[in-house]
């Protein structure tokens, strides 16, 4: 049977007059209650095409690095540096083997610095991803700016202060992602042990642990599933109708956790996940395909750490009852007690993360 693919809305945030931006909230809004998934247009404008394409460049190279250096930058307690292939799992309850990926995430960089070890293949190149954290950042303030005032949040700017650097440090993270095609993961002739069966995935089913996530894909590069509210998985295209002649794919925004716990549920924290072409099975869409390579980057906004997880002051987000919804089968975390931003982000890399907390207490 031929996968229905994801109808999310495509919206261009690019415009600066005052009317058109309350017009553009608002619909970003809808898209965030109905689909908690949208497609943000690029015209290079808010993030110039060569930064993009200039990052995956990078990104490529990271990856082919000789696996020492990547090791010698292994992923830490503070959730920076190179997580190996199958060492991270982001549906443990389903999944019998980690994920087929290898990913480097980078957390804050002072002045155009890191603040962790970067793999010397690419080391002379880390202004170059410090700015494009910082346009991404930019982004960020801006859809979150969009949704205070699409909610009408008391003020407006609840959501883009809570994002400040100024006012504290914070979870955000800039991620690169490497999922190899199935070929090389093929029984070797001695047979290692790691060969994918039919079930498991590039990236087990999950929703992102912070506020929003921006996601960068490269053109005919499949893989990337939503859970509906019918309960069934639809592909994402990276170009989806109307876009196709724009500079560059559009970046696929996603509600996180954190803006559902915000808006008691409202905001739809939507699950999703990565998957390799199934066998037998024709391509979901057309003209992408899963049997190649796949790079992604994900910039994954988190509020500053010490932020209450609260509603926050709108008469819509008081009005919502999560259970005319059925949310709260989508995001179970929203149901749990008040923590704090940096206290949500601890749990949930705990539960992902098998090995990597174990020598340390909870
Ligand atoms: O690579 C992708 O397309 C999605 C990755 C993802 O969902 C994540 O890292 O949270
Ligand atoms: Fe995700």
């Amino acid at each position: 049977m031929m996968a229905q693919i994801a109808k999310i809305p495509i919206i261009d945030i690019a415009s600066d007059t005052e009317q058109d931006q309350l017009k553009v909230a608002k619909k970003l809004v809808e898209a965030a209650v109905e689909h908690g998934f949208i497609y943000i247009r690029n015209s290079g404008k808010d993030i110039p095409i060569e930064a993009v394409e200039g990052t995956f460049d990078l990104s490529k190279k990271l990856f082919a690095a000789p696996v020492a250096e990547k090791q010698a930058c292994t992923i830490q307690p503070n959730n920076r540096g190179w997580s190996a292939m199958q060492y991270e799992t982001l549906d443990p309850k389903n999944q019998r083997v980690g994920d087929y990926k290898e990913a480097f995430n980078f957390g804050e960089f002072i002045d155009g610095k890191a603040q962790q070890p970067i793999p010397p293949t690419i080391s002379e190149h880390e202004g170059q991803i410090s700015a494009f954290r910082d346009l991404c950042h930019g982004v960020c303030l801006k859809i979150n700016t969009l949704l205070g005032i699409g909610l009408e949040v008391n003020p407006p700017s609840f959501f883009a202060s809570a994002h400040l650097r100024e006012n504290g440090p914070s979870g955000t993270t800039l991620r690169f992602l490497y999922y190899p095609p199935l070929s090389d993961l093929l029984p070797a002739a001695d047979g290692d042990g790691n060969t994918p069966n039919e079930d498991d995935v590039r990236a087990g089913a999950h929703s992102d642990y912070g506020s929003i996530t921006m996601l960068f894909r490269l053109k005919g590069q499949a893989g990337l599933e939503i859970l509906t509210r019918q309960n069934t998985w639809a592909p994402v295209p990276v170009c989806p109708p109307g876009t196709e002649s724009d500079p560059a794919p559009p970046i696929l925004v996603n509600i996180g956790d954190l803006l559902s716990y915000w808006t008691n549920g409202l905001l739809r924290s939507t699950v999703h996940r990565v998957v390799f072409p199934r066998r037998g099975e024709r391509v979901a869409v057309d003209g992408e395909t899963s049997t190649e390579p796949r790079y992604s980057i994900a910039f994954f906004c988190h509020p500053v750490g010490t932020t209450p997880l609260l509603p926050v002051p709108s008469e819509r987000v008081r009005n919502f009852r999560r259970s005319e919804d059925g949310g709260e089968k989508n995001n179970p975390y929203a149901e749990r007690k008040v923590m704090t931003a940096d206290e949500h982000l601890q749990m949930r890399l705990r539960a992902s993360y098998l090995t990597l907390y174990k020598d340390e207490k909870a």
